[in-house]
């Protein structure tokens, strides 16, 4: 019989249930804050058990790449070389390709999160089935990646999806991307080299580091039927340090400056005005100085006092519904829609550019295409915003189909690139996307055009 001792705060029973499941019949507890066996315990249990170790940096990540050229094979492969150090539980090809659905928006898209850890992280890894399923979990973010895994095939090399997929990744800002060339069991040696010089040229060309960018070669396929072990786990565990060290772990929206899109604004007699909404990032305490922008306007001012459930908090975390008393500003002052947010981290925009997905009929969108100068109701965050919308490089968009689009807002409103929003006409969801750009502000005549464009539509709308 092995003894085990852990701190007396862990004996929960979640833990229990572990020892008794491996047979452990004595609990001795000791008051130690911090012992190594519990960890040893869990990690040892991980694959059978399922116990989630939460004491790693989590990370998500994804395969993307052309079709066919291994994405699913690789990502059932390193469910397999990590489950033989019952780091994962091994997943089959069939388990992730069978996805299940997800909706995003009404948007659907078949999409496996596996999880898996390595020693330095945690990891949820997303793959899709399937070309469009990959565009619109990347516009509409279902499962955001903080790093990507291009598979490129040495059988193949570059090809059209290979490119849309880094295009993409770039404009909705994936930073960090580690490269597998698959398939090297079924191509010479040579071909592998072009290869590995092809991509790094197009990583280079789309705004990447192609000479520094990790690039690992093996074969998916050789990995996950335990066959050579030289270009199959061997290069499988190569890519997982690779995708350790060069993909940072993100900083949680808890260590970012605050922001809090305004939902709702109160006066409270006696005590002042108090803003409502959900913290989007950051803490909120009391005594911070903030600025509310939007709806053209900056204004500073101090929090003094932070509320949950009507009861005062020391400080709200992202994610809390809170309610914000603000100093010497009135209710009139503040409207839903503005945000509030360190000083100097939020700026209103009035024009940038956006990667879309039009939703088809039967995701709920229409079953008409629209073109250029269509004006549309963006929503994002808490606010609204009438917007017209250019498609730079093609005379329409068809439903089912994703674009790039230039939009400009009639007046100016909180944004930043990476931010997502959904377009509506009336009450018809159109569409969902990223802001991918901020460009130059519209200058009044540009702005003043919009008006009256605006204006003629809504004359020519009430005659009809
Ligand atoms: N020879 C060889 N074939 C492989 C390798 N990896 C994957 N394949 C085969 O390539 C085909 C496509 O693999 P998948 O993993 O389905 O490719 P995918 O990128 O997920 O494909 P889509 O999801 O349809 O885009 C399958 O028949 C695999 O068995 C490999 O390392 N070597
Ligand atoms: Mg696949």
């Amino acid at each position: 019989m092995a003894t085990i001792s852990f701190a007396k705060s862990l004996v929960n029973p979640a833990l229990k249930l572990v020892l008794k499941q491996s047979q452990c019949s004595h609990i001795r507890c000791t008051s130690l804050p911090t012992l190594t066996p519990l960890s040893i315990i869990l990690r040892r249990n991980y694959a059978e058990k399922q116990i989630f170790e939460r004491n790693k940096p989590h990370c998500n990540v994804g395969t993307i790449g052309h079709v066919d050229h291994g994405k699913t094979t690789l990502t059932a492969a390193i469910t397999k070389v990590l489950s033989d150090l019952n780091l994962a539980q091994k997943k089959g090809y069939a388990d992730i390709d069978n996805a299940p659905e997800e909706k995003a928006r009404g948007i659907t898209i078949n999409v496996a999160h596996v999880e898996y850890q390595t020693d330095k992280r945690h990891y949820g890894h997303t793959d899709c089935p399937g070309h469009a399923d990959y565009i619109k979990n990347m516009i509409t973010g279902t499962a955001q990646m903080d790093g990507a895994i291009l598979v490129v095939a040495a059988t193949d090399g570059v090809m059209p999806q290979t490119r849309e997929h880094l295009i993409l990744a770039k404009q909705i800002g994936i930073e960090h991307i580690v490269v597998f060339i698959n398939k090297v069991d079924a191509a010479d040696q040579e071909m592998v080299e072009l290869v590995e010089m092809e991509i790094r040229e197009l990583m280079s060309e789309m705004g990447y580091d192609g000479d520094k960018i990790p690039v690992i070669k093996g074969s998916a396929l050789c990995a996950l039927e335990g066959k050579s072990p030289e270009i199959g786990a061997e290069a499988i565990n190569k890519l997982l340090e690779e995708v350790d060290n060069f993909i940072p772990t993100p900083v949680r929206e808890l260590d970012k400056p605050f922001l809090l899109p305004v939902e709702s604004v109160h006066s409270i007699p006696g005590r002042g005005t108090v803003v409502t909404g959900r913290l989007y990032r950051g803490v909120l305490k009391k005594g911070t100085e903030c600025e509310i922008v939007g709806h053209g306007k900056v204004m500073k001012t101090t929090v003094t006092g932070v509320e949950m459930f009507h009861k005062t908090l020391e400080e709200a975390q992202a994610g809390d519904q809170l309610g914000a008393l603000v100093r010497s500003i009135k209710r009139e002052q503040i409207r839903r829609g503005m945000v509030m947010a360190k000083p100097g981290t939020v700026k209103a925009h009035d024009s940038f550019d956006a990667a879309v997905y039009i939703l088809s009929k039967e995701e709920g969108g229409r079953a008409k295409p629209f073109t250029s100068f269509i004006q549309l109701q963006m929503f994002s965050m808490t606010w609204d915003c009438a917007t017209q919308v250019t498609i730079p490089d093609k005379e329409m968009v068809m439903p089912g189909e994703d674009s790039t689009l230039q939009l400009r807002l009639l007046k100016p409103m909180v944004c930043e690139t990476g931010q997502r929003f959904t377009l509506r006409l009336g009450d018809l969801t159109l569409g969902t996307g990223v802001i991918t750009k901020i460009n130059k502000d519209l200058s009044e005549d540009e702005r003043l055009k919009l008006l009256e464009g605006k204006k003629a539509r809504e004359k020519a709308a009430a005659k009809k």
